[in-house]
């Protein structure tokens, strides 16, 4: 464990350099454990259960995420013959095969769009939605403050769309697990199609369940890190989670209202959790505008800020024209920022022995 969360730490940029970061390692801390070097390699990998992935290389079969901007983007599966027909033209598959993930790829209109890994980040973009679904800024912190390590094993209920369930598989990859319940038949379906789509079921087991009434399987008593709850009545799940947590592990409840949250604060209280603490994420993003052509009316909130050697505008008001200033950087709070989404409850399983 020790060993993948040294790696993890330098994990990034060297998956670009697998040659490279492979050299590194010979001589580090790291290789002279019980892994091998492509243990090691495969555990960095964006998807650590998905050799093709690994492979970084885009191959007949393969989910790639085509990318024209941050807010329009899908997942594709490449089929030689197949085409993308999107309002650039349309992009040949066959032109796809061979190139490396991330490759920027031309139609003979000379048009482009990017090709991308499925990472969970982006899955969660583009997934179908079939419930409501966490975002990023709650799935970064659940995942965080959940503790989840390599090797975890992760019970989750409702599984919804799975949108959460493929950044806690890839957190508990390569030897963790996470066992996500829902209720719904058809939607545990769609979710067991998604994570073998993407390449993660290896990592996740869908099983239908209604955690509200019946709790969580007898089974894992004892024997679990980091329980999520994501369910319209999580007050009734609660003891039964508190049964399968080991000591000192961790659950967190996700809620839209403050009153879900008081009854979710009350069950923890009464079934042995300690730390309870509720937070709300809100996430602020920016649009960042500068260069030649003039950027409009600087409005209030605008942050302006100047390259070096030219001013952006001469005299400090909040409502100046900016034109012809190559050196102007305007950062704008995005219009359409998400707002509240829910609250986040955590707590800690301590017994007293
Ligand atoms: C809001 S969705 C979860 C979304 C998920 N967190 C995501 O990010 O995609 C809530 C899910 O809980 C399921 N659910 C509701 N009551 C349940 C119960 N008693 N047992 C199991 N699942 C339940 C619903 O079917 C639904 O799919």
């Amino acid at each position: 464990m020790n060993l993948f969360l040294k790696a993890s730490n330098v994990a990034h940029e060297n998956l670009k350099q697998p040659k490279k970061f492979l050299k590194k390692l010979q001589g580090s801390l790291v290789v002279d454990q019980e892994y091998d070097v492509y243990d090691l390699v495969m555990m960095l990998a964006i998807n650590p259960s998905d050799k093709k992935t690994f492979q970084r290389h885009i191959s007949e079969g393969d989910l790639v995420i085509v990318y024209e901007r941050h807010d329009s983007m899908k997942a594709i599966k490449v089929q030689d013959g197949s085409e993308l027909q999107n309002r650039f033209g349309v992009f040949k598959h066959s032109d796809w095969i061979g190139k490396p993930f991330g490759s920027k790829v031309f139609n003979q209109k000379g048009k482009f769009v990017y090709l991308l890994a499925p990472t969970p980040e982006l899955w969660t973009l583009v997934l179908s939605h079939r419930t409501q679904i966490l975002y990023i800024a709650d799935i970064s912190f659940v995942i965080s403050f959940l503790e989840i390590v390599p090797g975890c094993v992760v019970l989750e209920s409702g599984t919804g769309s799975g949108s959460l369930t493929t950044s806690l598989a890839r957190a508990v990859a390569p030897t963790g697990h996470v066992y996500t319940f829902d209720f719904h038949e058809p939607r545990a379906a769609s979710a067991r199609e998604d994570f073998e789509k993407i390449g993660m079921s290896q990592l996740i087991t869908v099983n239908v369940r209604d955690i509200q009434g019946e709790g969580f399987p007898e089974k894992f008593e004892g024997t679990i890190d980091s329980v999520f709850l994501d369910l319209p009545q999580p007050w009734l799940a609660i003891p039964s989670a508190g049964k399968m947590l080991k000591q000192d592990g961790v659950i967190c409840s996700f809620s839209p209202c403050i009153e879900q949250v008081q009854r979710s604060c009350e069950a923890l209280r009464s079934s042995n959790f300690t730390d309870i603490r509720t937070f709300e994420i809100l996430l602020r993003t920016y649009e960042v505008r500068g260069g030649k052509e003039g950027l409009g009316t600087i409005e209030e909130g605008d942050f302006v800020g100047s390259l070096p050697r030219k001013r952006p505008y001469s005299n400090g008001h909040s409502s100046n024209v900016v034109r012809e200033t190559a050196s102007c950087v305007v950062a704008r709070p995005c219009s359409e920022s998400r707002g509240h989404t829910g609250y986040l409850t955590f707590a800690r399983f301590c017994l007293t022995i």
